[in-house]
C-alpha cells in the first residue's frame, strides 16, 4: 500500500513530508521513530525547532549544529528532502541577541554572520531554507520586531544575500501563516516580495503555513497560490494542521477529512507547489493544544498512532480521486 510520500510523488510533487522535535521526548520514543523513518510515508523533514537561532548559535559566534545535524542525519539515511527552519525570526532568539541594545551595523553583521553559518553549514543538505520566518502582521505591516526595528526591510536583504552565497543551490524562502488565502497579508507579502525582485535579492520561494480550523479552511487558496507563481516564485505547504474545538466528534472527524483534502487538492492544482509539510503527524507531539486551549485533533494521526479519517483525505487528494 503506497503511503503519502509516494502518492505525493506519484501526482508529480517533490513530497509529503512532517515536522519532527528532537528537542522533545518524541525523539526517544520508538513507536513515533518507527512511523516516522520510512521514506514511503515521509519524504521530506523539518525541523521543528533543532534550527532555530537560540539552539543553532548560543552565544554570540559560537556555533551548536548538534540537534540540527541529528535530523539531517536522519533525512539522509532515508533519503528524504530537508528543509531548513529557519533563519531569521523574532522568537526562540538566544538572550545575547534579545537583551543587547543593537545598532543597525552590529545587527546586520550578526545577521549576515548567523545566516551565513547556518545555510554554509548545511550547504548541499538543504532542498530549502525557511530564510525569514513570519516578518509581517495580519494587516499587512512589517512586523516590528528587534530586526525590523534596527534594520527597517533590509535585514530580509542581509539575510537572502547571505543565504545565496552560503549556498546558492538552496531555494530561499520567505514563510509565515495567514498568506494561504487572498487578503490583506497576502497581498503585502507579494508587494514584499516585488520589492525584493525589484532590488535584485534573491528570493525563490513562498512558505505558507497553513495552520487551519476546521470547517474554516480558506476557500480563495489556488487564486492566492496562483499569484505567487505569476511571480515566477515557487512555494510549499510548510506546516498544515487543521485543528478542532473538543471534544471531537465523527462530524468533525469527517469535516476535517474534507479539509485536509481541500488544501492538499490545492497544491495539486498549481504546479509550482512543490510539497506539503503536517507540522508534525501525530496529536500525541502536536504543539495546538498548549497553544490554543479547548483545541486539539489537529494532525493525520491521533495520539495513539491511529491514521484518523484526515489521513484518507490526504490520500484521496494525491491520489487524484
Ligand atoms: O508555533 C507553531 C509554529 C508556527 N510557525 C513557526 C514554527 O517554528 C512554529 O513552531 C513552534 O514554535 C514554538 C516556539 O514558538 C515551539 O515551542 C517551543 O518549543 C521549545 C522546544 O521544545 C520549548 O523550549 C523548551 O521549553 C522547555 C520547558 O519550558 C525547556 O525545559 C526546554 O529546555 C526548552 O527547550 C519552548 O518552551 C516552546 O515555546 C514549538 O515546539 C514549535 O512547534
Amino acid at each position: 500500500v503506497s503511503g503519502l510520500n509516494a502518492l505525493a510523488r506519484a501526482a508529480g510533487k517533490l513530497y509529503f513530508g512532517t515536522a519532527t522535535d528532537n528537542t522533545t521526548p518524541e525523539f526517544t520514543d520508538p513507536t513515533y521513530l518507527s512511523i516516522l523513518e520510512n521514506y514511503n510515508q515521509f519524504g521530506q523533514l523539518t525541523p521543528a525547532n533543532a534550527m532555530k537561532w537560540m539552539y543553532i548559535e548560543p552565544e554570540a559566534g559560537v556555533f551548536n549544529f548538534t540537534l540540527g545535524n541529528q535530523i539531517a542525519d536522519l533525512t539522509e539515511e532515508y533519503g528524504m528532502v530537508l528543509r531548513g527552519h529557519n533563519g531569521v525570526w523574532y522568537e526562540e532568539l538566544p538572550g545575547w541577541v534579545t537583551s543587547t541594545d543593537w545598532n543597525a551595523t552590529g545587527l546586520a553583521y550578526a545577521v549576515q554572520r548567523h545566516v551565513s553559518g547556518i545555510v554554509g553549514h548545511y550547504a548541499g543538505r538543504v532542498y530549502a531554507w525557511d530564510v525569514v520566518n513570519e516578518p509581517l502582521n495580519d494587516n499587512g505591516t512589517m512586523r516590528e520586531d528587534l530586526f525590523y526595528n534596527a534594520l527597517n526591510t533590509t535585514y530580509i536583504n542581509i539575510a537572502l544575500e547571505a543565504a545565496r552565497a552560503a549556498d546558492p543551490n538552496a531555494k530561499l524562502y520567505i514563510n509565515d501563516y495567514n498568506i494561504e488565502y487572498v487578503g490583506t497579508k497576502s497581498t503585502a507579502m507579494q508587494n514584499l516580495i516585488k520589492q525584493l525582485q525589484s532590488e535584485g535579492v534573491p528570493i525563490d520561494g513562498v512558505g505558507m503555513e497553513s495552520h487551519f480550523i476546521v470547517g474554516e479552511v480558506p476557500t480563495t487558496l489556488v487564486e492566492n497560490f496562483q499569484a505567487y507563481e505569476a511571480l515566477g516564485l515557487e512555494f510549499a505547504i510548510t506546516e498544515l494542521d487543521i485543528r478542532m474545538e473538543l471534544p471531537a466528534t465523527d462530524e468533525l472527524y469527517e469535516q476535517q477529512k474534507q479539509d485536509y483534502y481541500t488544501v492538499v487538492d490545492a497544491c495539486l492544482q498549481v504546479s509550482v507547489c512543490r510539497g506539503v509539510t503536517v507540522w508534525d503527524w501525530t496529536d500525541k507531539y502536536s504543539w495546538v493544544p498548549s497553544t490554543f486551549a479547548g483545541y486539539g485533533d489537529a494532525c493525520p494521526w491521533d495520539a495513539n498512532y491511529t491514521r484518523k479519517p484526515a489521513y484518507d483525505g490526504i490520500a484521496i487528494a494525491f491520489e487524484g480521486q
